[in-house]
């Protein structure tokens, strides 16, 4: 596996608010079982994975289509129990447990909201049923309020959610309102799956910002991301590269193009890293090219693989990498 000079090979998650750090210590892999009409065969889903990721932080898994992503936050959120994943992850040292589950917010790609309840009544709602018993019906309206400023969310309180029949709030106000859902049970962990994706690069940029804002507040943040624009991406602390379940990159987001830099991948010309580091987990062969010994873990087929050959074996090649 290719990772940077020094890294661990565990999957560390630490974060504020309970007694003890979480961490784990082989690489993480999952594989499923699919069974067929006359055969069963096992296919591997993730393989190998290492990281680590602390209060303050925001991690992003970042991936093509298809590559592991929502397998990997399902799982370190611990919502995949069946089957088993390999490797171990800790949480503070310790494993997943019951308690733990309280401590987690896991905000999902598709939203089960009202669309008949106003932006402040779906957080009061939540509120109210979601925070527990020791607190009075005022705090936890109050709570609701707090969640609503914090998020920004202000001007849209009284709008209806709204869905496809009824006009309601924008995307980006929505996705808040999602997260406004997981954290008015102030979460130690938050889990987000592709909360930009739909979004135009401004909103999603304000997206980040308030989850920088909740990792600041001393939360681990852990998202997925599609396609993000070049300011969107060094808005992230740390991030997780993954190719077709295998781990491409993991470390600090900003020293991601130094790393690949120094295996030989540099692109020729100007590019968003992150549009960058896709084509080269896809295995891109019109403007990328890709080491060897990274073949085996982007999302490349044998034509593209023979394409790849061909094309850098002529002087088109628009991205520079070594080891070919
Ligand atoms: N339980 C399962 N059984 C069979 N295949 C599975 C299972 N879970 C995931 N997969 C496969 O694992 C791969 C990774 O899926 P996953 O949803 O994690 O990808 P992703 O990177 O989040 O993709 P996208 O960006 O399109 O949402 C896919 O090929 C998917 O079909």
């Amino acid at each position: 596996m290719l990772r940077q000079p020094g890294m661990q090979h565990e999957f560390i998650v630490n974060s504020n608010g309970f007694s003890s750090k979480l961490c784990s210590s082989p690489d993480v892999t999952y594989k499923v079982v699919l069974k067929g009409v006359t055969s069963t065969m096992e296919k591997d889903i993730l393989n190998g994975i290492t990281g680590s990721v602390d209060p303050g932080e925001v991690l992003a898994l970042m991936g093509p289509s298809g590559s592991g992503k929502t397998t990997l936050l399902s799982i370190l959120g611990g919502r995949v129990r069946e089957p088993t994943p390999g490797g171990s992850i800790t949480y503070n040292d310790q494993p997943y447990s019951k308690f733990l589950k309280s401590r987690i917010g896991f905000v999902t790609q598709d939203d089960v909201l009202f669309p008949h309840l106003t932006v402040k009544e779906t957080l009061t709602y939540a509120a109210l049923l979601r925070l527990p018993r020791t607190l009075t019906k005022e705090e936890k309206e109050k709570r609701a309020m707090d969640v609503i400023y914090e998020l920004g969310l202000e001007r849209c309180q009284d709008t209806m959610i709204g869905g496809s029949f009824v006009r309601g709030v924008s995307g980006g106000e929505r996705k808040r309102v999602c997260i406004g859902n997981e954290i008015i049970v102030n979460p130690s962990l938050l889990f987000l799956d592709e909360p930009t994706s739909g979004l135009d690069s401004t909103t999603a940029l304000r997206i980040i910002d308030t989850l920088h804002d909740i990792a600041e507040a001393g939360k681990t943040v852990i998202t997925t991301i599609h396609q993000p624009s070049s300011r969107l991406f060094l808005k992230f602390n740390k991030l997780i590269l993954l190719g077709r379940g295998s781990l491409l990159y993991f470390g600090q987001a900003s020293e991601a193009m130094v790393y690949f830099s120094s295996i030989g991948c540099t692109p020729l010309i100007a590019m968003n890293p992150a549009e960058f580091m896709l084509d080269l987990a896809n295995g891109n062969v019109t403007d990328i090219s890709v080491p060897s010994e990274l073949e085996d873990k982007v999302q490349m087929d044998h034509s593209e693989r023979d394409k790849k050959r061909k094309a850098c074996s002529s002087s088109g090649a628009r991205v520079s990498c070594g080891g070919l």
